[in-house]
């Protein structure tokens, strides 16, 4: 990776370090050659230029070593980016995303994965630097005393093994907090984020989130403070003992030189080999440790990029075709993760080529997650999901994806602009306004973008534009920004499969009866599944199913569903009930016989059949108990279940 990053870098470093290795024993040999030969009162010009070269090399090195450091690490940073992100979306499904696990391991990878590398080869070089150093003090060490030499490596031991436990610990110490460091982000994320400013002022909860922040500080500086103890002791320790060689060595050598064993400028090889090999066997061993504990971080990196897909495909590989006939879901269960609640159970249901399918039930009831298994985010746990008869698991997924449109009920805004946000429903029509204008028309959004300060091309975000882009960003309200994200899907529709999760929750009454009027005109004869709480909303589905405990339990017309007065038809009247009043003459009642409708604009509403009306905006409104009683009349008093 080092290599690809920079080939002419690395030689470089490698040259600095084999410099800089070899330097140190070298000045120490050079200076004992000048004490010597001025002490036998002879000239000392070469040992001293040689000397003078070296001081220059000493000098670069550190400012070369840097420059190089930094090249080095913006080339793997780069590439280390490259690789962990196309690992992160090449994991296809969102099991991952919800694993804790998974996601402090991604975390651990993106933040310490991208120095890492680098570490880990400048500790490498540093310890190959440290070895040639001390490889040069030792030998020059061993020319004046053996047993001297032998002394100061033996004592090294120590300090390799305990640098070596410290830096397992230095490992240990990251990725055990790494827990505590995501909840720290957590919070300190939710006092920053301008979507959660109002509550946390409103409820008054700054203070709450910073003691929640500070307490995850304090286990963190608890573990940090437990782990620096230990150096302290592991390191201290070492340097005394370092500490008590080179001093017992150095008297030793002031009785040799009394002796007449040894001369004044062996002192200054002696002196400087005994700091110098020390110096270079805390680099040798500390380099060493700072490369294992590299390694132990880069296990995390490693772990995300070769970890493989998460929804693998099953044999036969197919291509998915065009739908013609069906998409088929046959005795579907599924569940989060082992242990937790089923929330689909042995669900069958057909959503035919060209029909428009409503899906319905209470929250909870498993609307959202079979819509997620439907664009394969999960499999199955058991049964299988069928494409005109292909199972979803053999084709490869983004083929299935590029057919699919969708609007999820948690819809994104993203800081993009509005074209952008807009344009991204189909990356290759992006800069094709026109599509883009059609589609947000659509949505009945076009009106409002193109009356923005810089229309279309407006960022759709406060936060993240400002003077400094030359563009000021702007601010939509919940309900526009959903009808943004219906525009998204609505790029793609051609595919052959659009699913619309409650696209209209967050829209005012005028704004849901045309969106859903266009729609629906736009649905007729496409294949189309609509989640919605309003039931006025999907009454003219070809199919409507209700859900529920994660059961299918109904199925069919608007009508057929009314007359068997199950659960869509108590749900039906429920929510007409709501709306506050019926019409006593029967002209205002969700009908038996599916004439019932909810009007929500002043232009009738989703009266489309004329039927009966249930009003909140005008004549004829009667929440009388005798209309109330008249709707329960005009209901079937033999419900049969839908299914
Ligand atoms: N990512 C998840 N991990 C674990 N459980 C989940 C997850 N998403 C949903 N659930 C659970 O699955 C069940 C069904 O959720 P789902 O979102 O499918 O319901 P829904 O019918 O769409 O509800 P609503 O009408 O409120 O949108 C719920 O009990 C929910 O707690």
């Amino acid at each position: 990776m080092i290599w690809r990053a920079g080939r002419l870098a690395t030689i470089g470093y490698v040259a600095v370090i084999v410099v800089g290795g070899l330097t140190p024993p070298a000045s120490a040999w050079l200076t004992k050659l000048v004490i010597d030969r001025l002490a036998h009162g002879s000239f000392a010009a070469g040992p001293a230029t040689g000397l003078a070269g070296l001081s220059v090399a000493t000098a670069m090195a550190p400012q070369l070593t840097r420059y190089l450091d930094a090249q080095i690490r913006r080339g793997t940073g780069m590439i280390i980016q490259d690789r962990l992100f196309s690992a992160v979306n090449g994991f296809t499904g969102l099991g991952r995303f919800e694993n804790p696990r998974d996601l402090d391991r991604i975390r651990m990878a993106q933040q310490n994965g991208q120095a890492a590398p680098v570490q880990l080869v400048s500790a490498l070089f540093m310890a190959a630097q440290g070895a040639l150093s001390l490889i040069g003090f030792v030998t020059a060490l061993a020319v004046i005393s053996l047993p001297m030499a032998g002394v100061v490596l033996l004592s090294s031991l120590p300090l390799l093994l305990i640098e070596l436990r410290l830096s397992r610990r230095r490992a240990d110490f990251l990725w055990n907090t790494t827990s505590l460091n995501r909840r720290q982000n957590l919070y300190a994320g939710l006092m920053t984020d301008a979507r959660t400013a109002k509550e946390i002022r409103l409820f008054g909860l700054g203070n709450w989130f910073r003691d929640r922040l500070l307490d995850q500080t304090r286990k963190i500086n608890g573990a940090e403070r437990s782990l620096d103890r230990r150096v302290l002791f592991g390191q201290g320790g070492l340097a005394l003992l370092g500490a008590l060689v080179a001093g017992g060595g150095l008297v030793w050598a002031v009785f040799q030189i009394r002796n007449g064993a040894l001369t004044v400028g062996d002192i200054a090889v002696l002196s400087a080999a005994l700091t110098g090999t020390q110096g270079a066997l805390a680099g040798l061993v500390g380099r060493t440790a700072d490369g294992y504990q590299a390694l132990l971080t880069l296990r995390h990196y490693e772990e995300i990029t070769t970890a493989g897909p998460d929804l693998p495909r099953a044999a036969p590989s197919r291509p998915a075709p065009p739908l013609r006939h069906a998409i088929e879901m046959e005795g579907v269960w599924f569940r989060y993760a082992d242990g937790h609640p089923w929330v689909l159970q042995d669900v069958s249901l057909t959503i035919p080529f060209g029909r428009a399918i409503a899906l319905v039930g209470r929250n909870g009831s498993g609307k959202s997650t079979l819509v997620k298994l439907l664009c394969r985010l999960y499999d199955p746990v058991r049964g299988r999901i069928l494409w005109d008869g292909i199972d979803l698991r053999q084709m490869p997924i983004d083929e299935l994806r590029a057919r699919i449109g969708a609007v999820f009920q948690d819809y994104v805004c993203y800081d993009l602009t509005a074209r952008e946000n807009i344009g991204i429903g189909d990356l290759a029509a992006l800069h094709d306004l026109d599509l883009i204008r059609a589609a947000a028309d659509r949505a009945d959004i076009d009106r409002e973008l193109s009356a923005l300060p810089h229309a279309y091309a407006t960022p759709l975000s406060r936060g993240y534009f400002g003077e400094a882009d030359g563009v000021d960003g702007t601010a939509l309200s919940g309900g526009q920004l959903q009808r943004v994200a219906v525009a998204r899907a609505l790029m793609r529709d051609s595919r052959d499969l659009l699913i619309l999760d409650e696209p209209s929750s967050g829209l005012d009454a005028e704004a849901e009866h045309r969106i859903h009027q266009r729609l629906r005109a736009h649905r007729a004869g496409r294949t189309s599944l609509l989640i919605s709480h309003r039931l006025g909303a999907v009454r003219d589905a070809d199919e409507i199913v209700v859900l529920s405990g994660g059961r299918v339990i109904e199925k069919g017309e608007h009508d057929g569903l009314i007359a068997a007065d199950g659960e869509y038809a108590r749900l039906f009247h429920l929510q007409a009930e709501s709306y506050g009043a019926l019409r006593a003459d029967g002209g205002g009642v969700p009908r038996a016989d599916g004439g019932g409708v909810l009007p929500v604009g002043g232009d009738g509403g989703l009266h489309a059949d004329g039927g009966g009306v249930l009003r909140t905006d005008g004549p004829g409104t009667d929440a009388s108990p005798r209309g109330r009683e008249n709707r329960r009349t005009t209901t079937p008093s033999t419900p049969s279940r839908g299914q």
